[in-house]
C-alpha cells in the first residue's frame, strides 16, 4: 500500500491577533494561500508582516486565532515545519564555523542525512561562492542574509515563508531567485513572502495580502488589484495629435492624455472597439489598443492611503 499523500501545502491564518505591551502588532487577521500560489504580504513598516510570519512558523504564539500549515496548527517543533523553508530574522549561525558547516549543523538538527536534495541549487542562488567555506564571523550582513536564503531553500520545501528574501541581492540574483520561486510554485509549493520592492513583487506574486496596523485591508489575486483602472486604454497610433483630437470629441470619453507617444484614454462606458473604430473612421491608423493596468505601486498606495483616510 502506498503512503497517504501529504496534505496540500496550504497556509491559513484565522482571526490571528498578537499584542506586544500596548502595541497591537496583528489584529484579527484572516487570509489563506493555496498550493501553487506565490503570495506577497505587503504593508508599511510596522504593519505586522514579520509578527504574522513568526506566528506561522511557531517562533511566537498568537494571543488569539490560529495559524495553520497544510491543515496543521503550528507550534515550535510541529512536524509540519519539516516541510517548510523559513527565512525570518535568521537562525543564529555559529560564528567560528564556515557557512557550509553551519548549514550542515542546521540540517543535522532535523536528523537528516547530508546533503539535502536542494543544496547545490540553494548555494548557487545564495551566490556565496568560495566564501561558503569561510568562517561566518567574517561575513557581512548581506552574506549572512544569503546564507539564510540557502538554509531556507536547501530542503526543497513545499511551503516557503520568506521575510524580505531579496534583501542584499544584486539584480541578477534577484531574477534568479524569482525564477527559482516561480519554479517551486509551479511544482506545487506555496510561497508567502514579504517585500517592500513592489516592482519586483509585481513580477513574481500571483496573490497579495495587504495589511496596515495589523489589520487586513486587501487580499486576492494580483491581477484583481492591478485591474482597478477599468475603462482606461492605451492606444498606439500612427498620428498622435490627430488621435488626441478625435478621441476628445468621441462620445463617452472622460479623459484623454498623451503619454510616451501613446494615447491614454478613459471611457468607462465605451468598449475599446468603438474607440478604435472612431480613430479608423477618421483615418488614424491604430497600431495597438490595450487596457491600461495600473502598477502594483499605484494600487498599493491607493489602498493604504484610502485605509489611512478611513481610520482618521
Ligand atoms: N518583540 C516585540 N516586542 C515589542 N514590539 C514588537 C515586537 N515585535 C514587533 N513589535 C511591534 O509590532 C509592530 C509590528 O511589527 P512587525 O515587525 O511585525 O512589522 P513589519 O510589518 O514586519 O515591519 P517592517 O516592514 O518594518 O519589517 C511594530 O509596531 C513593532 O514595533
Amino acid at each position: 500500500m502506498s503512503a497517504p499523500a501529504a496534505p496540500a501545502a496550504t497556509i491559513r491564518v484565522d482571526d490571528l491577533s498578537k499584542r506586544y505591551g500596548r502595541q497591537q502588532a496583528v489584529d484579527q487577521l484572516t487570509f489563506a494561500v493555496d498550493a501553487g500560489q506565490i503570495c506577497a504580504l505587503l504593508g508599511p513598516n510596522g504593519a505586522g508582516k514579520t509578527s504574522t510570519m513568526r506566528m506561522l512558523v511557531g517562533l511566537s504564539t498568537p494571543d488569539t486565532g490560529t495559524a495553520r500549515l497544510a491543515g496543521e496548527a503550528v507550534s515550535l517543533g510541529a512536524p509540519v515545519l519539516r516541510r517548510v523553508g523559513v527565512l525570518i530574522d535568521g537562525p543564529a549561525f555559529v560564528p567560528h564555523l564556515s557557512g557550509i558547516k553551519n548549514l550542515k549543523l542546521l540540517w543535522a538538527a532535523a536528523r537528516r542525512t547530508w546533503p539535502p536534495r536542494g543544496l547545490d541549487a540553494a548555494l548557487d542562488l545564495a551566490g556565496l561562492g568560495a566564501a561558503i567555506d569561510r568562517k561566518v564571523k567574517g561575513y557581512s550582513m548581506g552574506m549572512k542574509q544569503r546564507l539564510m536564503l540557502a538554509q531556507a531553500l536547501m530542503r526543497v520545501p513545499d511551503v516557503l515563508i520568506l521575510d524580505e528574501p531579496a534583501n542584499g541581492l544584486d539584480p541578477a540574483e534577484v531574477r534568479a531567485l524569482r525564477e527559482h520561486l516561480a519554479a517551486l510554485a509551479r511544482a506545487g509549493a506555496t510561497v508567502l513572502l514579504s517585500s517592500h520592492q513592489l516592482a519586483e513583487v509585481q513580477q513574481l506574486a500571483t496573490h497579495i495580502v495587504v495589511i496596515h496596523k495589523g489589520r487586513l485591508i486587501s487580499t486576492g489575486p494580483l491581477a484583481d488589484a492591478l485591474g482597478g483602472a477599468t475603462g482606461t486604454y492605451r492606444i498606439q497610433t500612427d498620428d498622435l495629435d490627430r488621435a488626441l483630437t478625435v478621441l476628445r470629441e468621441a462620445p463617452g470619453v472622460t479623459a484623454v492624455v498623451a503619454h510616451n507617444g501613446e494615447v491614454i484614454v478613459t471611457a468607462p462606458t465605451v468598449p475599446a472597439g468603438e474607440l478604435v473604430q472612431a480613430l479608423v473612421g477618421a483615418r488614424v491608423g491604430v497600431i495597438a489598443a490595450n487596457p491600461a493596468h495600473q502598477s502594483l505601486e499605484d494600487a498599493y498606495l491607493a489602498m493604504t492611503e484610502r485605509h489611512a483616510d478611513a481610520a482618521r
